[in-house]
């Protein structure tokens, strides 16, 4: 039985009144929730007030980014040690929105994936196809090269301990959710994909469903079989949202 986890992609937002106000609501709403894994992405200026916001709470901390060196002359990058620091869990890497404006790679996110690792941190592999290539016919081979390229360079253990999130393009932001089945379907993909390589890391990976994810459609997606949670973007942003989320995963 795979555990739920609940991810929430703050993306750039937040001031650091809106996200004391956040984790207030936060804390209070995810208290008792025992079953399911709760965690908030902040910008990475704010995970230090996060980390003593949520203080010994069941709130876990991601970062949305990683740098794929561990120190030195980069600037402008944080390091996975430094998020370690500050008791960040879970570190996004190969979001979308990265892949876009960043123009980020499969390859350097492959090295972001292991950067996070080897610091003993779970890397969240963000894939996704765009509208184009869904009617193109191209979801099954763009989610195929975007898992494969971890596989490629670092082999099918480095999925021992990450997670991974289908989040299709078309469906972030814009209130376009995919069906059950749609995300289902990809889903039940990228299981298939990892039990070629091996059963047990197949079965124990933890596939979360990203994309206009609200408390309305949160249920129906976690009840699929493949779908174990979710990366949730502008309904994060509201405490009563987010825990209507978290709560449909229980
Ligand atoms: O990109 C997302 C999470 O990483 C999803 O964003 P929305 O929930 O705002 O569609």
């Amino acid at each position: 039985m795979r555990r739920p986890l609940v991810l929430g992609n703050w993306k750039m937002n937040g001031t650091k009144a809106s996200n004391a106000e956040l984790i207030e609501g936060l804390k209070a709403a995810a208290a008792g929730v025992d079953s399911v894994t709760i965690g908030v992405c902040p910008p990475a200026v704010f995970i230090a007030q996060i980390q003593e916001l949520a203080g010994d709470s069941n709130i876990c901390i991601g970062a949305q980014d990683v740098s794929v060196h561990a120190g030195g002359a980069y600037t402008g990058e944080c390091s996975a040690d430094m998020l370690k620091e500050f008791g960040v869990s879970y570190v996004l890497v190969g979001h979308s929105e990265r892949r876009t404006y960043q123009n980020e790679s499969d390859e350097l996110i492959a090295k972001k994936f292991k950067a996070t690792q080897d610091a003993g941190l779970v890397p969240v592999l963000c894939i996704g196809e765009t509208l184009e290539e869904r009617e193109a016919g191209k979801l099954e081979s763009v989610i195929t090269t975007q898992v494969n390229a971890v596989i490629d360079a670092y082999g099918i253990e480095a999925y021992k301990n990450a997670v991974i999130a289908y989040e299709p393009v078309w469906a972030i932001g814009t209130g376009v959710t995919a069906s059950s089945e749609q995300a289902q379907e990809a889903h039940a993909l990228i299981r298939k994909l990892l039990a070629a390589k091996d059963a047990e890391v197949a079965a124990g990976m933890q596939i979360l469903y990203g994309g206009s994810m609200k408390p309305g459609n949160a249920a129906e997606l976690m009840a699929m079989e493949d779908i174990d949670g979710g990366l949730v973007g502008g309904a994060s942003l509201v405490a009563a949202d987010f825990a209507g989320i978290f709560n449909a995963a229980k």
